[in-house]
């Protein structure tokens, strides 16, 4: 039986800096970051920015010149540092195994190091194997040559997790993949956390892939310090800085798309009724409102049909079966990215959007979603004004 994965601690690291010996500036200078237990947070910054230094002073791979780092309360320093790898899971970029060794006895390191039998790490690579996504008949004995770049990653990570560290560092993991590959393990690395809420400290050049996996993000500027430490919808719409601005790039509103929900944004109401209503005032209502149609809901309010005038001139009674079954909704957890895909694909201009037990809402169409970008837009822009205005007032 699987045992319950330890869930991820706090992490605080207090006015680190860490300065190498000859180094005309420190590589980290007096950082101060606060890491809820269970949370993704990305380092993101341009090459020697300190990212991987942070990273590695969290567990000692690297030893702080000053400062503190406490995890989960308790100060790094007084840990020791074998000790504190154990708990700690590092994954880095193209896997790092050992050539020699297979799969399983690359996954069993650390818990062969902590003295467990054979049959409990047989069980748990197996376990872990599975876990990220790799059928264990196949891979345990296979060596890491003969695996492609995204397998051996995944191998990668089988091996940070195996004894179930609360805490993983992951310095650029995907950094060596292709676009899909990398695209998939983002998506896993998701899944995964859903279930085992480790806190995980993740380093990357790429702000797409901040943006994407992270709960904060920390975007870092030479040498060593944080510009702006937030959540990715807040670093899309206020930018801390300019420098932020640049490292964001052209596009940002495309990108807040991807993070902005349906239920976030302004519905369109279209007119409805209930199944049992009757078509005369159906009619009435669709004549009333000049859109020439109206959404049929079931007795849970559930989308079901479109009627249109044509549909309800000359009957009378219940709407009952009339109409045109409705053909997909939009639920609405789902991103603006992915509602305007199922736009274009729906067989209609517009689609319902249904919230808890599949009730009806609102109504999105390809109008609804392209003023949201509007005034998305518009937002940004008088943002930067304000924030212009500002720095020339002084
Ligand atoms: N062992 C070391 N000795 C001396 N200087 C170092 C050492 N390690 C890192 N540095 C310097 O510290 C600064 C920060 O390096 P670090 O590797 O932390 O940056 P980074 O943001 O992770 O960069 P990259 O994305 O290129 O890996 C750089 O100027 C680097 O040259």
């Amino acid at each position: 039986m699987a045992e319950p994965s330890t869930h991820g601690v706090p992490i605080e690291l207090r006015k680190v800096t860490k300065a190498f010996p000859g180094g005309r500036a420190p590589a980290v200078r007096e950082l101060d970051l606060t890491i809820a237990a269970g949370e993704i947070v990305v380092l993101v910054g341009p090459s020697g920015c300190g990212k991987t230094t942070t990273m590695r002073m969290i567990n000692r791979l690297i030893e702080p010149t000053s400062g503190d780092i406490l995890i989960d309360g308790r100060s790094s320093r007084d840990i020791d540092p074998d000790l504190l790898r154990r708990h700690i899971g590092y994954v880095i970029q193209q896997a790092g195994l050992f050539p020699h060794m297979t799969v399983a006895s690359n996954i069993a390191q650390v818990p062969k190091l902590l003295g467990w039998d054979r049959r409990r790490i047989a069980e748990r690579v197996d376990e872990l194997l599975t876990l990220v996504g790799l059928e264990p008949a196949t891979f345990r004995d296979a060596f890491p040559r003969r695996l492609s770049g995204g397998q051996q990653q995944r191998v990668g990570v089988a091996r940070a997790l195996a004894a179930d560290p609360p805490v993983l560092l992951m310095d650029e993991p995907f950094g060596a993949l292709d676009p899909i590959s990398r695209q998939r393990l983002q998506d896993e690395l998701l899944r995964l956390q859903d279930d085992l809420s480790k806190t995980i400290v993740f380093v990357t050049h790429d702000i797409d892939e901040a943006l994407k996996l992270g709960d904060h993000i920390a975007i870092m500027q030479r040498p060593g310090h944080i510009v702006q430490y937030a959540r990715p919808a807040e670093i899309l719409t206020n930018p801390a800085d300019e420098y932020v601005e640049q490292f964001l790039g052209a596009g940002s509103s495309m990108r807040l798309l991807s993070l902005t929900k349906v239920g976030d944004i302004e519905l369109d109401q279209v007119p409805y009724a209930a199944e049992d209503a009757d078509a005369r005032d159906v009619l009435a209502t669709v004549e009333r409102d000049g859109r020439g149609y109206a959404l049929i809901l079931d007795g849970m309010r559930r989308p079901q049909r479109w009627v249109t005038t044509a549909h309800l001139k000359g009957r009378e009674g219940p709407v009952g079966m009339v109409g045109d079954e409705v053909s997909g909704v939009i639920g609405r957890r789902k991103t603006l990215q992915d509602a305007l895909e199922e736009l274009l694909n729906a067989d209609t201009d517009v689609v319902p959007v249904t919230g808890r037990h599949q009730a009806y809402e609102g109504a999105l169409s390809l109008a609804t979603v392209q003023n949201a970008i509007q005034s998305i837009k518009a937002r940004e822009r008088e943002r930067r004004m304000v924030r212009l205005g500002r720095e020339e007032g002084g």
